[in-house]
């Protein structure tokens, strides 16, 4: 080597080392972050094995589950483990050093599951690891992977998504066949969620895992939504609704909700509401009973959807025969990913009311709501014509998704003002959003490497949903407060009784003093005017008993017209002289009416002055229970939510109760999309005429048992 470039070399090496010693923190800082990864790695190998020991014959060793940047690789490799996921080797270089540089881009980790799952309990402690001491709560977040679809397997779909130790989410990015610069390049995202569920996951185990907790807590008299995110396609409706043989988190949770409440029974009673509705096109709809769309009003208890039909259901039966009703009104859409899919947010909520006596008889009312929230799916569409049906059913769910996507935002950002006005949907999830309320997100994603954009999309909301702060849900109370009064009280109340008696009899003669003050005027009136005078009596008699009175008479009454003097002056004179006393008559009328509404407000004032007495009494002395008398006074602890009594099984509710809004700017863009060209403009129909699909599957829409009819009618609508 040449003097210059030994020395140049030299140079170099001397320079390095001077740096790494003026910047001695380099090393020790990746050391660190190797540790750290590390560390979380065989934290979640722990507690996987711990709560699941039965993993250890399905799962690698713990040591195996350290993080290897070559496990998702490796995992894709193996094709005959996974035949969805598969892997081409001859494409991808496996470059671990790539992958490593982009593994751990969305490491944040979330908080330790086994404290994260449990839901806001209020105060509750003694339920169990509250996860926040902040008096607020984490929206739980969990993602599912849909298996690979028939279709996409015919069509050389690969998988693309990797479900590791029931948390761990990874992205493959696979490169373009022509983009020979990055063919080498393989991009490895990485996610985290509460719970992440493979392809293999049952239904059951979904719902006991999202939703059981929150139903408990619903019964209890909490509020708590689930909702599912994610494209179209994706197995939203089927993780919601599910089919016959599988059915989904809507029946299973409504099945163990009368469950609970069968188990409750003997405590006290339950009333179980029902309400369905859709968001179609920004319109709210009500599903059970369609009609007019319904209007969103905001109320003292948030966003209400005026008009919206609730039944009261006593079994699973019933909910499931109305769940039917609704899923054929729904309006669905075949899509380019979705023979049936949902062109609308369907929301399902069902109000349980517990009403119950505590030891001292009081009252207690508790009033939990479930929202069960089926979102639409985005489609990113090959659009070409725009003015399509199809293309404006695309834009309005994405205007609202934007709009959710935008209140996720300003929720994770802390900001003061969301955005929930953005859209009908936003201002219906304001509560389970950002309000009192358990709340789960279950962010739905297909395995396909032709849907990799709208996974991304989805993950990537979903990890951001994770941040959401909801406040602490407290249980919506009411306790109708029975208090016992002692035996002053009774006193008292005696009194005031005695009081009253005394008021009336002074009123029965002060009645009396009137009668006889009438009589005596009209006494004098006919002497004056009359010789033969009707009697008083027969003036104040009513018609019925002056006709008796007057058959008794001679004919030639005063009244009958006949006159016993034929002059007509006379007849004219007595005639005005009964007009007169007529008159007179009905002015002493209202003189007495007069008198006895000034006699009934001094009571009342009476009465008043009494019982503040008796409140004032009543407050200085503890109450004794036991005793004969009681009154009743309502302290509402919360009832923000309190439905009215029903008595009826049917019930308009203009006070039907959703979250509620505001307005913002956008953040950032959520779903990046085209619209569809649709092939037809007539073809939208609502789930009861969607033709049956061949699918191993089948929806449960497509049921003949639970929704649609196995008919092919369509219906042909013009906007
Ligand atoms: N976990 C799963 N197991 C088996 N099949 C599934 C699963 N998830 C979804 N599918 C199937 O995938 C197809 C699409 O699912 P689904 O209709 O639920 O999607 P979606 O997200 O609701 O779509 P859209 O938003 O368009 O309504 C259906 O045929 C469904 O049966």
């Amino acid at each position: 080597m040449p003097v210059s470039t030994r020395s140049k070399a030299m140079m170099n090496h001397e320079q390095s080392r001077r740096q790494e010693y003026t910047n001695p923190h380099q090393g020790l800082k990746e050391k660190m972050r190797a540790l750290t990864l590390l560390y979380e790695q065989q934290k979640r190998a722990s507690f996987s094995l711990r709560n699941n020991p039965n993993h250890l014959h399905h799962s690698p060793k713990p040591q195996d589950l350290r993080f290897k940047p070559h496990d998702v690789l490796d995992s894709c490799k193996k094709g005959d483990k996974d035949p969805n996921f598969a892997y081409d080797e001859t494409k991808e270089n496996n470059n671990v050093a790539d992958a490593d540089r982009v593994f751990g881009t969305n490491t944040a980790p979330v908080k330790s599951s086994t404290v994260i799952r449990k839901l806001s309990m209020g105060n509750g402690a003694e339920k169990g690891e509250n996860f926040e001491a902040c008096g607020g709560s984490r929206i739980m977040v969990f993602v599912r992977l849909r298996p690979m679809g028939k279709k996409e397997r015919e069509n050389g779909s690969r998988c693309c998504v990797k479900v590791l130790n029931r948390r761990d989410v990874y992205l493959t990015e696979f490169t373009n066949d022509n983009d020979y610069l990055r063919l080498k390049r393989l991009r490895v995202r990485h996610f985290t969620f509460d719970s992440s569920f493979p392809e293999t996951t049952t239904q059951r185990e979904v719902y006991s895992t999202t939703t059981g907790d929150l139903l408990e807590a619903v019964v209890e008299g909490r509020n708590g939504s689930v909702f599912c995110y994610g494209a179209t396609g994706a197995g939203k409706t089927y993780t919601m609704l599910g089919t016959m043989e599988n059915p989904g988190v809507m029946v299973l949770a409504i099945k163990d909700l009368f469950a609970k409440v069968r188990e409750r029974s003997l405590d006290g009673n339950h009333t179980v509401h029902l309400s369905y509705l859709e968001v179609y096109n920004e319109t709210v709809r009500d599903l059970l009973s369609p009609g007019r769309p319904l209007i969103l009003r905001e109320d003292k208890q948030g966003i209400v959807a005026a008009g919206l039909t609730q039944y009261r259901a006593y079994s699973t039966d019933e909910v499931m025969a109305l769940l039917q009703r609704g899923n054929q009104n729904r309006t669905t859409e075949p899509t380019r990913c979705n023979e049936t899919s949902s062109r609308s947010h369907a929301i399902l909520q069902v109000v349980v009311e517990y009403k119950t006596r505590d030891g001292s008889m009081n009252i207690i009312s508790r009033v939990g709501k479930l929202s069960l929230i089926d979102l639409a799916g985005s489609e990113r569409a090959i659009a070409t014509d725009q003015r399509t049906l199809r293309s404006l059913e695309g834009a309005n769910i994405n205007r609202s998704l934007l709009a959710l996507s935008s209140c996720i935002n300003a929720l994770v950002e802390g900001k003061k003002h969301i955005p929930y006005r953005n859209s009908k949907l936003t201002q219906l999830l304001k509560d389970s959003l950002g309000g009192s309320c358990n709340t789960v997100m279950i962010a739905n994603i297909s395995p396909s490497n032709h849907s990799f954009g709208e996974t991304q999309n989805t993950l990537h909301w979903a990890d951001r949903a994770k941040e959401i702060r909801v406040k602490g849900c407290e249980v919506n109370e009411e306790v109708v407060v029975q208090v016992s009064e002692g035996p002053d009280q009774a006193k008292l109340v005696l009194e005031l009784q005695e009081e009253n008696r005394e008021l009336r009899v002074k009123l029965a003669e002060q009645q009396q003093k009137v009668s006889t003050l009438e009589a005596e005027t009209l006494a004098d009136a006919n002497n004056n005017i009359s010789p033969t005078p009707p009697s008083i009596s027969s003036l104040m008699t009513p018609p019925s008993a002056l006709t008796a009175q007057q058959k008794k008479k001679p004919r030639h009454s005063l009244l009958s017209g006949t006159c016993f003097t034929p002059e007509s002056s006379k007849r004219r004179k007595a005639e005005d002289a009964v007009k007169e006393l007529q008159l007179t008559v009905k002015a002493l009328k209202m003189e007495m009416e007069r008198m006895k509404r000034e006699h009934a407000v001094q009571m009342k004032k009476q009465k008043e002055e009494l019982m503040k007495e008796l409140c004032s009494k009543k407050s200085e002395k503890t109450p004794e229970r036991g005793k004969e008398t009681t009154t009743t006074r309502r302290i509402v602890t919360r009832g923000s939510l309190r439905p009215k009594e029903r008595e009826k099984e049917l019930i308009k509710s203009p006070s039907h109760r959703f979250a509620s809004p505001a307005a913002a700017a956008k953040k950032r863009s959520f779903w990046d999309i085209t619209v569809a060209n649709s092939p037809s403009l007539d073809r939208r129909k609502t789930r009861s005429h969607v033709p049956p699909v061949n699918q191993e599957a089948p929806s449960m829409l497509l049921q003949p048992g639970f929704a649609r009819p196995r008919t092919t009618t369509t219906t042909h609508m013009r906007h």
